[in-house]
């Protein structure tokens, strides 16, 4: 989709999640007519069967478990005082040669950086904030807020999360940044600043009463994630540890807290509630099952519209560079590798995993470490 043009809608297909959990033929097993269930406005009534027992066949058929498992890595590969076990460490080395830290890599990055405006792109949760079990105390540290406003001094710095922007906002709590909340399809300009959109919007949002830009995608769609959002809670209410977490334009099921002998539980619910939804989909996360409008935008296609926002698209002299540990950071890597706009992904990662980052940081405190160095580069440069 043209983003500078406005025209077309961006409801359209969306390039398939990383993993193969998708919830496509769904849509043959309907009891609706695919007409009612296709508008997002519809009033489709949810008759949510409840499946408490059995054999969760689909959950399991369609990959959803295997996915869920494999999410988080276990503890004790992240746990740094297990760190050391020679063959996770050898592993992990093995795995650097392929994405070397950015720390070590510093001098490479910044040769190539010189001379070039640099823009910077930093998702939060496992990147700014360490994971965390509860999801609504995973507060970053005093220190890195400092570090994130002395980056953002010299560099356009924005930050991309699959949070709501509102909650997002109040834990970073710097006004100065850009934010992309929802996956990227909620996306605000600082105060004062404009998004050069002609489907952005001005809205006074902070408590001095500034002015703000927004653009909303999938504006839409917020009545049917709300009626979404309701039966999501209703039908998991029942089981212990889940939390469903209201993201705005996307809804989060974290199963951190569940036994692991109640996923299949989870997913069956979650699948039950979505599956008269085809607008809908879903992808996982780090132990959580995130439910969002099947719409052409994510991660990716925030960094684009931002860099165009702010008028260093396609620029010989611009290096973006977007650090990230998710999956769904990974739609960012992809565009700065494959697209015009040629960059850096920076992958967070204690374990190996394939990612189409170019580096690595193994955790927030080495994303601090590397914020820091950019602004002692910054300076040095005069
Ligand atoms: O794009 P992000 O900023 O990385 O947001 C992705 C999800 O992050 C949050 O969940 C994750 O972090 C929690 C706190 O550490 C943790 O408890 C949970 O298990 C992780 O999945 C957030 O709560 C989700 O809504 C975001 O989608």
């Amino acid at each position: 989709m043209d983003i500078k043009s406005g025209h077309s809608s961006p409801v359209m297909t969306d390039s398939p999640p990383i993993s193969n959990a998708r919830l496509t033929i769904r849509q043959n097993r309907l009891p609706y007519s695919s007409a009612a269930a296709l508008s997002p406005n519809s009033n489709l009534l949810l008759t949510v069967p409840r499946k408490k027992t059995g054999v969760l066949d689909d959950v399991k058929s369609n990959g959803w478990l295997d996915a869920m498992k494999s999410s988080s890595p276990p503890p004790s590969l992240v746990n740094k005082d297990n760190f050391s076990s020679d063959a996770t460490d050898m592993t992990y080395r093995e795995w650097m040669l392929k994405y070397p830290s950015a720390l070590t890599s510093f001098e490479k990055i910044m040769s190539f950086a010189k001379g070039k405006r640099i823009a910077l792109f930093l998702d939060y949760d496992g990147t700014l904030s360490p994971i965390v079990e509860e999801p609504d105390c995973a507060y970053m540290s005093s220190a890195m807020r400092s570090a994130v406003q002395n980056v953002a001094k010299y560099f356009p710095t924005a930050i991309i999360s699959g949070r709501s922007r509102d909650k997002v906002y109040e834990f970073v709590n710097l006004s100065e940044l850009y934010y992309a909340g929802s996956h990227g399809m909620d996306i605000m300009s600082p105060a004062g600043e404009s998004l050069n959109h002609e489907h952005s919007r001005t809205v006074s949002v902070n408590e001095k009463g500034k002015d703000v830009n927004l653009f909303q995608p999938a504006s839409e769609f917020l009545p049917m994630i709300d009626k979404v959002l309701c039966s999501l809670i209703e039908s998991t209410n029942d089981i212990k540890g889940v939390k469903v977490e209201d993201n705005k334009f996307c809804i989060s099921v974290h199963y951190r807290n569940v036994e692991e002998q109640n996923w299949g539980l989870v997913a069956q619910c979650v699948d039950d509630v979505i599956r008269t939804y085809p607008k809908l989909r879903l992808t996982h996360g780090r132990k959580v099952l995130e439910i969002r409008p099947v719409i052409d935008w994510n991660k990716g296609k925030a960094v684009t519209f931002l860099l165009e926002s702010l008028g260093l698209s396609n620029c010989e002299d611009v290096l973006p560079i977007y650090v990230g540990d998710d999956r769904t950071d990974e739609d960012a890597f992809k565009v700065l590798r494959d697209g015009p706009n040629h960059g850096y992904g920076i992958l967070v990662s204690a374990v190996p995993k394939d990612s189409n980052a170019f580096y690595s940081l193994r955790d927030p405190s080495e994303v601090m470490e590397f914020l820091k160095s950019l602004v002692t580069w910054k300076r040095s440069m005069g």
